[in-house]
């Protein structure tokens, strides 16, 4: 059994007496700052000026630039997007990386693809939550945590594994549990995890059932129901519970529908290609096409990104969250705040 650590298990006393850089306040940069000064850490925001740096300030965090806020924290926590982050390093938070600091990552795809190379007087880490950066704040804020994984790649001091888990903790990753691992593990998983399982295989799946009941001659706004929104409902049992706590609640025609129909849909074929997905991954492929296509300005990306907005899930999905007040945006939240503290 690998080894779990939760809050009791770490001292987070010398991360106290540290200054904390988040460079990045998007996604995971927004919680990991908030979560880690309501939890009594000393922090900085670093980051361009525009939308993050406007929000970062009405959240009542300290802003500096990227690189000023590098050369003041003994902690560096670089959190702007894997694709963007090697100019970022190389351009500003280099030239502020003195021996004694640590430079930590959430994902570990520029150090294991050797895109920034750090120098060999720092520590490394990587604490890598396993969850959007958006649920890290939301559920600290409710009292729980998302799960987190940390790996040390470099330890000058000594104390890297004791920051990355005092550093863990201050996000409130350790009251849900925090492993250790390496930073090809945590690449590799976690770019298998996203593509084939959470995001790529989960909206194909979803989806392919949609599309394949429309075009039966059913209602659109059924289908959205039947394969989208009560897909979280579905999940949230398997999330408490495990598999065979949703099949407690599901009919038991439904459980026999699972058993004999849910391998048709993934089958050996699914599972061989699976693994060309993770072959791909390990041998860097993947990486190479996505550093290329950002070099090229993301004409792929974006065609795609246009198309799926356009699918007729999207459009069905829109009109109905609407009638369901319930259904908060996550998206929405963010918006209004930085338009409140500008106006
Ligand atoms: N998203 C997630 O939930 C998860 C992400 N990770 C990892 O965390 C890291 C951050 O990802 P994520 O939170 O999604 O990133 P986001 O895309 O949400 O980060 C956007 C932030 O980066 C800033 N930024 C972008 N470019 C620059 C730049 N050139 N100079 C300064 N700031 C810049 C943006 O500022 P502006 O507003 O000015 O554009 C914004 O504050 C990645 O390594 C990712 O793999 C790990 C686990 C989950
Ligand atoms: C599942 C996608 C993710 O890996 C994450 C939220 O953990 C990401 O890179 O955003
Ligand atoms: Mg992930
Ligand atoms: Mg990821």
């Amino acid at each position: 059994m690998a080894k779990v650590y939760y809050n009791q298990d770490i001292n987070d006393g010398s991360l106290k007496s540290k200054k904390v850089a988040v460079i990045g306040y998007g996604s995971q940069g927004h919680a990991h700052a908030q979560n880690l000064k309501d939890q009594g850490h000393n922090v900085v925001v670093g980051v361009r000026k525009g939308k993050s740096f406007d929000q970062a300030e009405a959240d009542g965090l300290e802003v500096l630039s990227v690189k000023e806020a590098s050369e003041t924290a003994d902690i560096i926590m670089v959190l702007v997007p894997d694709e963007r982050q090697t100019a970022v390093y190389e351009e500003e938070i280099k030239p502020g990386l003195r021996e004694g600091k640590s430079l930590v990552f959430a994902h570990g795809f520029n150090v294991h693809f050797n895109q920034i190379v750090p120098p060999s007087d720092v520590d490394v880490f990587l604490v890598a939550p396993k969850g959007p950066g958006h649920l890290v704040r939301r559920t600290f804020e409710s009292g729980a945590g998302v799960p987190a994984l940390f790996a040390v790649y470099q330890d000058v001091s000594g104390n890297a594994k004791e920051t990355a888990l005092a550093y863990a903790k201050g996000i409130g990753s350790a009251r849900a549990g925090v492993l250790e691992t390496t930073f090809k593990e945590e690449t590799e998983t976690d770019l298998f995890g996203e593509q084939a399982v959470l995001c790529g295989g989960l909206t194909s799946l979803v989806k392919a059932g949609f599309e394949t009941l429309v075009e039966a001659g059913y209602q659109p706004e059924l289908a959205y129901f039947e394969c989208l929104h009560e897909l979280k409902l579905i999940v949230d049992l398997m999330y408490e519970d495990g598999m065979s706590g949703m099949r407690y609640s599901i009919s038991d025609t439904a459980q026999w529908g699972d058993f004999v129909s849910g391998p048709r849909v993934v089958d050996k074929d699914t599972k061989a290609r699976m693994k060309d997905i993770l072959t791909d991954i390990q041998t860097g492929k993947f990486a190479k096409g996505w550093l290329l296509e950002n070099q090229l300005n993301r004409p792929e990306f974006s065609a795609i990104e246009r198309q799926e907005s356009e699918h007729q899930i999207e459009k069905v999905g829109r009109e109905l969250r609407s009638m369901m007040p319930f259904v908060k945006s996550g998206k929405k939240e963010q918006k209004e705040v930085v338009s409140s503290a500008k106006n």
